[in-house]
C-alpha cells in the first residue's frame, strides 16, 4: 500500500494572478490499496463526484499512462471542494503520482509540474502542491518552472463561506481588457510583494497582498465577504486580506502567534462560513509506502 499526500495550496495572493500561490496545511490524502478489477475510489464528497473512471485523480493518472492495470483507491481530505483552495489541483497532482507509482516511474518535481500545470492551465496552484511554500510560477517560452519565495513569519486566518465558486465560473468575470495604469500598478506592487517576500518584512507584505487591480475589484461581487472581511480588520488595523485563488475563501496573514487574536476578532462578525487559523506548508506533497 502507498499514501500519497497533497497540501491545499492558495493562488494568486491578490497580486500574483496565474503565477504567485502558498501551499497550506490541509491536506488530500490518497491510499493506493492495491489491483483491482475495475478503477474504484472511495471518497468523502458524495453522488456528485465519480467513484470510477471519470474521477478526476484516477481520469489524470489514466491521461498519463492509460495502460495503468486498474487499482482500488481511498481518499481522505480536508480540502473543501471549489472553495478557492486548489481542491481541484490536489487531485490532479495525487493522480499523476498515482499514474507514476503504479507504472514504477521515478518521481521527479520539475517534470511534476509540467504535466500538472499541461492539465490544470494555470501553474500557480500546481506549483506550492508540488514543492510547498511560496511559488513564484514562470512560464518562459512554454516552459514552466518554479521558483520558491521566502516569507515573512505569519499564519493564514482563512475564512471559507458555505458556498461554492467553481473557478470557470469565477474567471468567465474577468475583463478581457484592463486599463494601461492597473496593468503598471501590479507590475510594480507584485515586484514589491515579492521583495517584501524576500527581506520578510511582513508590514509591507501586509500592505501589498490588498493592491491587486487584476482580479478581485471584478470578483469581489461574487464574495461579498472580502470587503467586509478588510474593512472588520483594517479598522482593527490589520492589513493582509486577499481572494484565495479565484474565491469565495478569503484569506488574512497575520504576524506568528497573532492568528488567535484575530480570529477571535473574525469569530464575532458571524459570517456564514468555517473559520480556520492555518500554517505553511513547506514542503508540498509526500509519499509513504507501508
Ligand atoms: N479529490 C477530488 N476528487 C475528484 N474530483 C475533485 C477532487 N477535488 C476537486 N475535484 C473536482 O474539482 C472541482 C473543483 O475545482 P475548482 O472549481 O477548480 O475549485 P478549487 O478552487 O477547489 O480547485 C470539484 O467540483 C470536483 O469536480
Ligand atoms: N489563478 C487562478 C487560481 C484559481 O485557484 P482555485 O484554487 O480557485 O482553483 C484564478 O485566479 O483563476
Amino acid at each position: 500500500m502507498m499514501t500519497i499526500t497533497v497540501p491545499a495550496t492558495s493562488a494568486n495572493l491578490g497580486l500574483g494572478f496565474d503565477c504567485l500561490g502558498l501551499a497550506l496545511d490541509l491536506n488530500l490524502t490518497v491510499r493506493i490499496i492495491g489491483p483491482s478489477d475495475e478503477w474504484t475510489i472511495k471518497h468523502p464528497y458524495g453522488a456528485d463526484v465519480p467513484s470510477d473512471k471519470r474521477n478526476l485523480i484516477i481520469k489524470t493518472a489514466l491521461d498519463l499512462h492509460p495502460d495503468l492495470p486498474a487499482h482500488q483507491l481511498e481518499v481522505t481530505s480536508d480540502i473543501p471542494l471549489a472553495r478557492g483552495l486548489g481542491s481541484s489541483s490536489s487531485a490532479i497532482v495525487a493522480g499523476l503520482l498515482v499514474g507514476h507509482l503504479i507504472k514504477g516511474d521515478e518521481i521527479d518535481q520539475a517534470q511534476l509540474l509540467e504535466e500538472a500545470n499541461q492539465i490544470e492551465g494555470h501553474p500557480d496552484n500546481v506549483a506550492p502542491a508540488i514543492y510547498g511554500g511560496l511559488q513564484l510560477a514562470q512560464i518562459l517560452d512554454g516552459q514552466v518552472s518554479s521558483q520558491t519565495v521566502p516569507l515573512p513569519d505569519l499564519e493564514a486566518l482563512t475564512f471559507i463561506p458555505d458556498y461554492h465558486l467553481e473557478t470557470k465560473k469565477a474567471r468567465a468575470v474577468l475583463p478581457k481588457q484592463i486599463p494601461y495604469q492597473d496593468a503598471v500598478s501590479q507590475g510594480q506592487h507584485l515586484a514589491a510583494l515579492i521583495n517584501a517576500g524576500w527581506n520578510r518584512d511582513l508590514a509591507a507584505f501586509q500592505v501589498l497582498l490588498e493592491k491587486d487591480k487584476l482580479h478581485e475589484p471584478y470578483r469581489a461581487e461574487l464574495v461579498p465577504e472580502l470587503r467586509e472581511i478588510r474593512q472588520l480588520f483594517h479598522a482593527n488595523d490589520i492589513k493582509g486580506t486577499y481572494l484565495s485563488g479565484a474565491g469565495p475563501t478569503i484569506i488574512t496573514m497575520v504576524a506568528a502567534g497573532k492568528g488567535q487574536k484575530a480570529e477571535e476578532l473574525l469569530a464575532k462578525a458571524k459570517l456564514k462560513g468555517q473559520i480556520r487559523l492555518l500554517q505553511i506548508n513547506q514542503h508540498g506533497f509526500t509519499i509513504t509506502k507501508d
